[in-house]
């Protein structure tokens, strides 16, 4: 598990250690941490280090003093380095040892903004240590011009020739919420301090970061609860049930899918296909026979009936994929959501969910339809908004409903009603396609069928069991993430064809846990 950790728990975490007098030394590891990752990006992309070109730059706090003695150990090793002194004020002994070490300084205030931005660009590396934790709001003024004639000069990440590193993070974004509102240098990699801050993993901000390198300078972060938590492989191969010998389909667990509509049967398809190559015992479907044949054509295991949720024994169940204008898939939402049992509830259903509801709810709206789930609690908030501060409005939806909200984005958020957060950037753009959600919802379903009934799960991977659903659906879009990112490999995902990557994907996650026992 990746924990992030609040920028003002960070500084929390450090201020026992800078009033000890150790200021100088955690700013030393920094900077060390940070001149590692420098090294390294230099020599995968074959520049070494001497006759290298590096552009530093600096403001007026201790994030500068990192990125000039991160620039001074560059020197050391005969990287060229110019410092662009951001703001009148700067760390005066990170300053004195980069310029004793050879390096050259320019004051932003009254130099040519163009030339700069020119020199930038031409270099071989662009460390970003303008703004740290300590900022407040985006980049404002020089520093902002600046940041935006850099960005012009040397065009977008994927064709630049100067690597951007930023120091703890991209100056200018939200440290907490990811928020970009200014212009943001985005990264290559960014070298963060002491522990993760969820700007790093949430939406624009995680963008922005590029590759996360995580430095570990000694701070004590145990007694605050992480900000927000990203699953690692190992989480999501814990959180899956591998079948016993004396398993049998029924205590495997059973899905009950309420999907599709004679409008759009394709939906439901997806979605059985889907919790199909996840794993389960069975996947009951219940919806018009039309939809069921279409089904059945690629997945004759399902058992399908057009009866009521109360006569489809089940250990959870998926609602409303493609379930439109039709009376019976809406009364089975309804029957689904409040019957007690973790149920998944996507698109059509999502107007089903009655005032209040437990964790094992698991909504998953995009930013839209959650739009929509707020404003039926009186919360107005438009889609932009919730795509610029997606965590945020997850938390707002779950404080609202009750339910576990999995919001899907370009990073997708799990908010669950304890306030716990998750994020998630497994995925590709490539998933961006109709189809995708239908799918996700057919593995969270899966897993939550196979995890139903299992009480040891929270303790497998270290969450409260309250937070278990949360985690769960994380699970769900980790694997939905990584299996994309596998059939991106043949070409552009056709979502009909995920099982096979799903399958796979349990495969190497279930490798990978026997390994490392
Ligand atoms: N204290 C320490 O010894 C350590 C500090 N660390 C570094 O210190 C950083 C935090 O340092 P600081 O607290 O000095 O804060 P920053 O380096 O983030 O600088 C904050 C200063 O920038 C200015 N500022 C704030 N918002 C601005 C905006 N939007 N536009 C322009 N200027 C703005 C303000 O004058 C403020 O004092 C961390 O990010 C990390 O890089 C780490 O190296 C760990 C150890
Ligand atoms: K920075």
């Amino acid at each position: 598990m990746l924990n992030a950790f609040s920028g003002g728990d960070v500084r929390a975490a450090e201020a026992p250690l800078i009033d000890a007098g150790q200021g100088d030394t955690l700013m030393q590891r920094a900077a060390h941490g940070l001149f590692g990752v420098v090294l390294g990006l230099l020599r995968d992309a074959g520049r070494g280090t001497y006759g290298a070109t590096a552009v530093v730059l600096a403001g007026s706090g201790n994030n500068g003093a990192d990125a000039l003695y991160a620039g001074e150990r560059l020197l050391r090793r005969g990287v060229g380095a110019t410092a662009v002194l951001t703001s009148e004020r700067v760390h005066a002994d990170a300053l004195d040892a980069f310029v004793r070490a050879g390096g050259t300084t320019v004051r932003l205030d009254g130099a040519d903004v163009s030339d700069l931005a020119a020199h930038a660009a031409a270099a071989d590396v662009v460390i970003d240590g303008i703004l740290g934790t300590g900022a407040s709001g985006g980049l404002r003024g020089t520093a902002a011009d600046l940041v935006r004639a850099i960005d012009a000069a040397a065009g977008p990440r994927a064709a630049r020739s100067a690597l951007v590193v930023a120091c703890d993070l991209p100056s200018g974004i939200g440290v907490d919420t990811g928020l970009v509102q200014g212009p943001v240098l985005a990264a290559d990699a960014t070298v963060t301090f002491g522990a993760a801050k969820p700007g790093l993993l949430i939406g624009d901000g995680a963008v922005a970061a590029g590759q996360l390198h995580v430095v570990d300078i000694g701070l004590d972060l145990a007694p605050f609860p992480p900000a927000a938590r990203t699953l690692l492989d190992a989480d999501a191969a814990a959180l899956l049930r591998v079948p016993g010998a004396r398993d049998h389909k029924y205590s495997r667990g059973v899905l009950g899918v309420a999907a599709g509509s004679i409008r759009y049967p394709g939906a439901a398809a997806l979605a059985v296909g889907a919790a199909l190559a996840t794993g389960v015992g069975m996947v009951r479907y219940l919806g018009p026979p039309a939809v069921a044949a279409l089904i059945h054509q690629r997945n004759p295991e399902a058992v399908a009936s057009t009866g009521p949720v109360a006569e489809a024994r089940s250990q959870a169940w998926l609602v409303g994929p493609g379930a439109v204008d039709d009376d019976d898939q809406r009364t089975r939402a309804r029957d689904a959501i409040t019957s007690g049992l973790p149920v998944v509830v996507d698109a059509g259903a999502l107007t089903e969910v009655p005032e209040r509801v437990g964790p094992q709810v698991i909504l998953t709206p995009h930013a839209g339809e959650l739009r929509e789930v707020l404003a039926a609690r009186g919360v107005e908030a438009e889609r932009s908004a919730i795509e610029a501060e997606p965590a945020h409005f997850a938390l707002r939806a779950a404080e609202a409903t009750g339910a576990t909200v999995l919001l899907k984005g370009f990073t997708t958020i799990v908010a669950a009603p304890s306030g716990a957060l998750f994020v998630q950037a497994d995925a590709t753009p490539w998933l961006a396609t109709a189809g995708s959600g239908d799918t996700l919802s057919g593995i969270v379903g899966a897993l939550a069928a196979t995890l139903a009934e299992d009480d040891g799960a929270a303790e497998r991977i270290g969450v409260d069991p309250v937070d278990l659903w949360a985690a769960v659906a994380a699970a769900g879009a980790l694997i939905h993430g990584r299996a994309g990112r596998r059939a991106a490999r043949r070409g552009p995902v056709v979502v009909s064809d995920l099982p096979g990557d799903i399958g796979a994907v349990v495969a190497d996650l279930l490798e990978e846990r026997r390994l490392a026992m």
